[in-house]
């Protein structure tokens, strides 16, 4: 049977519960999804004085073919696009600002040093959303940033972020899309600290004097991303959930949840409407844990669907703000943007396909078993029959059809590089 002809007979079975698939497929290409291009090159970026990656982070793989140059990065970017559904943004970091040789610290930065990010994105109609990079510099060696005891190392970062809220509004301005500029510190502890407070008071001020700085809220929005470990932060960081849960509540910036940033049994899913009934807009980082904050590419397992379904189901796909943030260098890094970004498309479609609304109605009524039953029988309705046709109406390949583009590209492209 043909894509078109699958489509027609699963659509039946979809509105026999009154789901209108062709209104859904007009809703789903209009979530954008921020595609972190840090997922190219192993959050290496293209600094003159690169230093190797800290922060409590790791990339772990040798993967032939990681992008060395903007231009590598763009293009792979490029290729993964071609083969996602939709029209997305890209997620940059400052460490890939292009100084054209000239050595720029990071507090030196400017929206000069993004132009060719920036023309790149308007040729291909995407939006940009940006990140001030406080790791993997000397000034962070010892793991402090923003909360950091010596007040020159606290001013250079906070000079860094407003620096980076300033590319942010160049993004929006150019781009005439707002762009997210997000911070995130490593700032923390391997071992039982003597002293929670002080580190977070310094960290607070530090916030304040970044935010005092106004940009418009037209260009570029502000969030703040907590974390609850990371390696050589084991037993404190100064970043944490209530730190910027409340942070952002008082200060009107948007809270971004990242899925690998809490206690392995916390889900994200669960904190969405939760935030939602206090706050207008909710920024995430889709990443993957096993087993810890390992940022593993997005699969379309439970968590995955659930964070969509709430997404979709308490109709705020206009207030969460979704990103991607996952980094392995072990297989094809094309590859794992596509399978990834599609997996987050996929669970968005499927959320869309799910009688959301008699769902809730059952559970009003206290009727659990049919609940139950209702969502357990919808995983085996015919899902790939529409995701196949809303691929192919939107020009990219079906099923498992576009790893042979990525064979080809590897063959091309990613086996010539050193
Ligand atoms: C590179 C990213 O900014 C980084 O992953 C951050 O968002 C994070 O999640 C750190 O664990
Ligand atoms: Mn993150």
């Amino acid at each position: 049977m043909s894509v078109i002809n699958q489509f027609e007979e699963a659509k039946k079975e979809y509105e026999h519960w009154g789901i209108q698939v062709e209104e859904v497929f007009e809703k789903l290409q209009n979530v954008p999804v921020s595609i972190h291009c840090w997922q190219g090159d192993d959050i290496g970026g293209f600094e003159i004085n690169k230093e190797e990656l800290s922060g409590g982070i790791e990339v772990t793989g040798n993967y032939p073919g990681k992008a060395t140059t903007p231009e590598e990065l763009r293009r792979d970017i490029e290729k993964a696009l071609s083969l996602i559904p939709g029209t997305h943004r890209i997620n940059l970091h400052a460490i890939y600002a292009e100084t054209d040789g000239e050595l720029v610290d990071r507090d030196q930065l400017e929206p000069k040093h993004f132009e060719k990010w920036v023309v790149w994105a308007k040729e291909h109609g995407l939006g940009l959303d940006f990140n001030p990079t406080l790791f993997s510099h000397k000034k962070a060696a010892d793991g402090l940033t923003l909360s950091h005891p010596d007040a020159e190392i606290r001013q250079f970062w906070i000079d860094h972020c407003i620096a980076s809220r300033k590319i942010g509004e160049y993004f929006g301005k150019e781009l005439g899309t707002p762009c997210l500029t997000n911070i995130w510190i490593p700032d923390g502890y391997k071992d039982t600290p003597s002293d929670r407070l002080t580190p977070r008071k310094r960290l607070k001020q530090s916030l304040d004097e970044i935010f005092a700085v106004k940009t418009d809220e037209q260009f570029n929005i502000d969030a703040v991303e907590s974390k609850v470990f990371g390696i050589g932060s084991e037993a404190f960081v100064v970043g944490s959930h209530e730190f910027y849960l409340n942070y952002a509540m008082k200060n009107d910036k948007i809270c971004l949840l990242d899925t690998g940033h809490y206690h392995p049994t916390e889900r994200v899913s669960d904190k969405i409407s939760a935030m939602l009934l206090f706050n207008e807009k909710l920024a995430l980082h889709v990443s993957r844990p096993v087993r810890w904050d390992s940022d593993h590419v997005v699969i379309l397992d439970d968590e995955l669907k659930e964070i969509a379904l709430e997404i979709v189901r308490n109709d705020a796909l206009d207030q969460v703000i979704i990103g991607l943030d996952f980094f392995d260098a072990s297989i094809n890094r094309v590859a794992a943007w596509t399978i990834g970004t599609r997996n987050m498309i996929k669970a968005l479609l499927y959320g869309m396909l799910l009688p959301n609304e008699h769902l809730k109605a059952l559970q009003e009524e206290g009727d659990f078993t049919k609940r139950l039953a209702l969502l357990e029988e919808f995983k085996t309705y015919p899902f790939g029959a529409i995701w196949n046709y809303y691929c192919e109406t939107m020009g990219v390949p079906i099923k498992e059809y576009w790893i042979e583009e990525i064979s080809d590209y590897e063959t091309a492209v990613l086996s010539a590089r050193s």
